[in-house]
């Protein structure tokens, strides 16, 4: 047995790592971009509008300069914007070539946190509100998979993916009625085992991380102005609270770390307070 302190003692850099971060200027890719940019990565940030992108890219960057100084002997990494509807299959192929050609590498690390959820009772639910929120949450984390996926493939290249799930994907939200973003949430955790095995072959590993409620834009836009509805989420979690963005840091280099995570693949990783015990 190699007791090396390396073979011992989890690495968790990820220093000449290419990042495409979905979901780029939402409010939990706010704290995994810097994690990612602390831990050597370039990173590239994905979201709908191009300005809201490039602002998060600026002070993501601005953050790396004053932050990292001299934390790391590796400089700190680039990061880019893109402006890219993650359910348009062929804005997402054009938009992963041309980070894989901006950044000259193969981006090896895609951790998919695009996505949005709205609420109507599952009787009123619009035909095209129900589409359009799987076309994004659930094709989207399928399209970005596959374009993530070919360069690594047809360059006999490891890569990692995560993708950003929920708890509502395996526990129904009460009170607030969202069918389709269950459904959307379900279909990504098992998107994911049925990529880790189709993918294992090529050493791309497959994982999804499961948050519970989490203080971000998602959550403020159902929660403001509706007290009473974070109370009644909070009363239903074993720690009496929702998540903080940070608190979600630490799986996410578990899942991108290849010597913590090495074995983990096809996994859904629930972060939720102890949400799904009760
Ligand atoms: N906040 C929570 O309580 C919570 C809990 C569990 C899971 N999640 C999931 O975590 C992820 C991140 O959510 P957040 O809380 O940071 O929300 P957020 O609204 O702050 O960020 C989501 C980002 O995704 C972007 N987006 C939405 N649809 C897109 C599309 N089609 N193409 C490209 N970008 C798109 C939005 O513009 C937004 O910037 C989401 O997938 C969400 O479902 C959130
Ligand atoms: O289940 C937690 C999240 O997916 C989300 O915060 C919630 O479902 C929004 O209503």
């Amino acid at each position: 047995m190699d007791y090396s302190y390396d073979n011992v003692v989890p690495n968790f850099r990820l220093d000449g790592r290419l990042a495409i971060l979905t979901g780029g200027s939402g409010g939990l890719a706010q704290v995994i971009s810097r994690a990612l940019l602390a831990q050597g990565a370039d990173v590239a940030l994905i979201d709908m509008n191009l300005e809201r992108t490039q602002n998060a890219a600026k002070e993501l960057l601005a953050w790396g300069h004053d932050t990292l100084k001299g934390k790391h002997e590796s400089p700190v990494g680039q990061v880019s914007a893109w402006a890219c509807n993650i359910g348009d299959a062929e804005s997402v192929e054009a938009t992963f070539t041309s980070i894989n050609e901006h950044h000259n590498n193969i981006a090896d690390l895609l951790i998919n946190s695009a996505g949005y959820c709205e609420n109507f009772p599952a009787e009123e639910y619009p035909a095209a509100n129900a589409e359009g929120i799987m076309r994004a949450n659930g094709l989207g984390a399928f399209f970005v998979s596959q374009s993530f996926a070919r360069p690594l493939i047809q360059n006999n290249k490891k890569g990692l993916i995560i993708l950003i799930g929920s708890m509502s994907g395996t526990i129904v939200n009460d009170p607030q009625p969202q069918a389709m973003y269950n459904m959307s949430k379900a279909g990504v955790i098992h998107l994911v085992r049925s990529l880790a095995c189709e993918w294992a072959k090529y050493n791309i590993r497959v994982n999804t991380l499961s948050p519970g409620y989490i203080l971000t834009p998602l959550t403020r836009n159902v929660i403001s102005g509706h007290s009473e509805m974070k109370e009644a989420w909070e009363s239903k979690i074993p720690q009496k609270r929702m998540a903080e963005p940070k608190e979600f840091v630490g799986s996410i280099l578990y899942l991108a770390s290849d010597t913590a995570s090495s074995y983990t693949t096809g996994h859904n990783l629930v972060v939720d307070g102890g949400y799904e015990c009760w």
